[in-house]
């Protein structure tokens, strides 16, 4: 356990405080494809800013300081807003996150070494995982290469989609029958259609934890959908249980603006939280539900609630993905992968840099499962 020394500072809320954070770099890693991540000194100022900034939402800070709060939050998701310290090149960021976070893809033969004995089961974020970003949500398609891929890899290993957006959407994007979806970032979940072959029990898997929010997230999304129509480019997207608020295609001077807006509508559903994606602003019911339980949960439907030979690896390109991520490394099980182009701060393991890249790991997965089996029946029948 190391402990760092970290100066908070928000000019905007006032916030100018020093903390202490205890890092611990070796408890929960227990297997060789999980290495202890050290947090590059030229994210932790954005880091803890971030966080500190969060903190906002569960204080009683109204108006303005709330605001502001997230257009920060906002600016700081944003890639342009992104600055390193100013003794470390963005090249020798980059080369220190990477090594604390290496590419999966060159470290497959040690990810696949780790899974030794154990059943993999994937988890894959959909938008910015296995569809490129667009500026039209509605036109995220997943391209056929990597629809095929992901049905290969069902046939191996039990796979979940596990998305921010509604399941109806995702299931209409992916169009594969034999998978787990796990919609509204896990508020809805589902089991394959036809049954799954993985399934230790029999009884179908539908689970709904937040189905009382229903009529209050119509609401809601109505609301949104008043409000914040006079600022151009600003999308309201409905996702059953829970609604995202884009601004992707607002003008940054309108970002204040847009916060003020959903902000101000919040004000009136104490029961209601607001989170931040890739340039969206996601509302959701307080509850305790997110990706992460909705990995956990599905594990359990599967039977390896309390296995130590299960191997999840879960890989997302969001925040909302953290949670999962966090999951599997409390957990000391499988592992995290990232897909990001740029450095940040996360609980995953390992990284990709775009889905090109995550179906090229996909198929090296299905690939090696493939020439494992052919080994294993060979031996068989000589035996
Ligand atoms: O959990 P995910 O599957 O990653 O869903 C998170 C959000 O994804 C979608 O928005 C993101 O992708 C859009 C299309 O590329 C892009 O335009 C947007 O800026 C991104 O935030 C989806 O539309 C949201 O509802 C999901 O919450």
């Amino acid at each position: 356990m190391t402990k760092q020394n970290v100066r908070v500072s928000d000019a905007k809320s006032g916030i100018n405080m020093a903390i202490t954070m205890a890092v611990s770099k070796s408890s929960l890693f227990t297997t060789a494809a999980q290495k202890p991540p050290v947090v590059p000194s030229g994210y932790m100022n954005i880091t803890i800013s971030r966080r500190k900034l969060l903190q906002l939402q569960d204080l009683d800070i109204n108006g303005a300081a709330r605001v502001n709060a997230w257009v920060d939050l906002m600016e700081a998701s944003s890639p342009t807003h992104i600055k390193s310290t100013p003794s470390l090149s963005v090249s020798e960021d980059h080369s220190s996150w990477m090594d604390n976070h290496p590419s999966a893809l060159d470290m497959f033969e040690q990810i696949t070494n780790a899974s030794k004995g154990k059943q993999i089961v994937m988890f894959l974020d959909y938008d910015g995982t296995l569809s490129p970003i667009v500026d039209d949500p509605d036109r995220a398609f997943m391209d056929n290469k990597m629809r095929k891929t992901v049905r290969k890899l069902a046939g191996y290993f039990p796979t979940a989609i596990v998305s921010g957006r509604c399941r109806d959407k995702v299931y209409n994007f992916v169009r594969l029958a034999e998978l787990y979806y796990a919609g509204s970032h896990g508020m809805d979940i589902k089991g394959p259609s036809k049954g799954s072959k993985y399934e230790k029990c029999t009884q179908a898997v539908l689970f709904q934890p937040a189905s009382e929010f229903l009529p209050m997230i119509d609401e809601v999304y109505q609301a949104l959908i008043e409000t914040t129509k006079s600022t151009p480019g600003a999308k309201v997207e409905n996702n059953k249980f829970c609604v995202s608020v884009h601004f992707r295609c607002v003008d940054e001077k309108k970002w204040s603006e847009l916060a003020q807006q959903v902000t101000s509508v919040l004000k009136e559903y104490p029961k209601l939280r607001m989170t931040q994606g890739r340039k969206v602003l996601e509302i959701r019911p307080t509850i305790k539900w997110d990706k992460g339980k909705a990995l956990e949960f599905l594990l359990e439907s599967l039977g390896y609630a309390s296995c130590t030979d299960v191997f999840p690896v879960y890989i997302g390109d969001d925040r909302t993905d953290e949670d999962a991520f966090k999951v599997l490394r409390e957990r000391g099980q499988g592992f995290g992968i990232l897909v990001s182009k740029i450095p940040k701060d996360t609980n995953a393991s390992y990284s990709l840099q775009e889905p090109s890249q995550v179906m090229d790991f996909l198929q090296r997965l299905v690939e090696w499962k493939r020439q494992t089996f052919k080994i294993t029946t060979e031996d068989a029948k000589k035996t």
